[in-house]
């Protein structure tokens, strides 16, 4: 891990809401949102499409400015982004002319690490994504799962406390996203960092969390919260684990009646 003596990142939300106008039209997108994320927690935020997942995990990113209530990293309002807290999204937004280890070393570069150190913190992102001989590809001569590993890299090269991914496995296929969210935990274990994850994907926020909060719309609000109570190392064979069915049907059943 690198800067680790500085982590921590414990995010709290408390009673945010957004409303958005637009001309006389008036949208109430959140209501009342209260979370607190504890550090090195993984919480997935699981619902149905327009629930406010997005602009939720936008207003942790300091992307969009909530219309009321408190928002904080380690007790540190969050007033716009920082580098703090670290993105990745399910579009690819690596920059195609970069190399994969320049896009690794683009935010470092940016905050004037000098070249020796961007080196060592590559090599170390590059390890730990499996990325090592792919440092010189380009972007488009990666696969879906790889660009993605990329980018959770370059996330991860600016020394975040959070890592706030919005749907980043949304785009690929069955298999990749099986091994992209195994990769995810192995570097989540190394890094220590706090995930807040958002995925309309029952098994998929199983899988990932200790966590998951149910999220419903009209306003979007929290609905519930589960412990997620399966082994903490997440092999391949939690998914066959009654716990991992038995809070899947009930996940299932939960979204499915307020869809009704
Ligand atoms: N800039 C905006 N102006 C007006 N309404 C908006 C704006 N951004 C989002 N909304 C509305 O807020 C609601 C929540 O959107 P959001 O994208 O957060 O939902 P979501 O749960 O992430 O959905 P999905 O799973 O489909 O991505 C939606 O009804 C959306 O139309």
């Amino acid at each position: 891990m690198i800067e680790s003596a500085a982590k921590a990142g414990e995010i709290e939300i408390k009673g945010v809401g957004k409303t958005y106008r637009t001309g006389k039209s008036v949208f109430r997108a959140l209501d009342e949102i209260d979370l607190t994320i504890g550090a090195n927690e993984f919480v997935t935020i699981l619902g149905p499409s327009g629930c406010g997942k997005s602009t939720l995990l936008r207003i942790v990113a300091g992307l969009e400015e909530a219309s009321e209530g408190e928002l904080s990293v380690d007790a540190e309002s969050i007033v716009g982004p920082g580098a703090d807290r670290g993105m990745v999204f399910q579009g690819y937004t690596l920059f195609p002319w970069l190399t994969v280890r320049q896009n690794i070393e683009y935010g470092p570069k940016l905050r004037g690490v000098p070249i020796l150190d961007r080196r060592k913190i590559s090599n170390h992102y590059l390890r730990i994504t499996r990325l090592e001989s792919f440092a010189n590809h380009f972007p488009k001569q990666l696969s879906g799962g790889m660009k993605q590993r990329v980018a959770i890299a370059r996330a991860l090269a600016n020394g975040p406390k959070v890592l706030l991914m919005d749907e980043p496995f949304g785009a690929l296929d069955a298999q990749t996203k099986l091994e992209m969210q195994e990769a995810l935990l192995e570097v989540w274990d190394k890094e220590k960092t706090t995930v807040l994850f958002i995925t309309h994907d029952i098994d998929e926020a199983i899988f990932l969390s200790q966590r998951i909060v149910v999220m419903a719309a009209g306003p979007g609000r929290v609905l519930r919260e589960y412990r997620v109570e399966l082994p903490a190392e997440r092999t391949p064979e939690v998914r066959e684990h009654p716990d991992f069915m038995k809070l899947k049907r009930e996940l299932a059943s939960l979204l499915k009646h307020r869809e009704e």
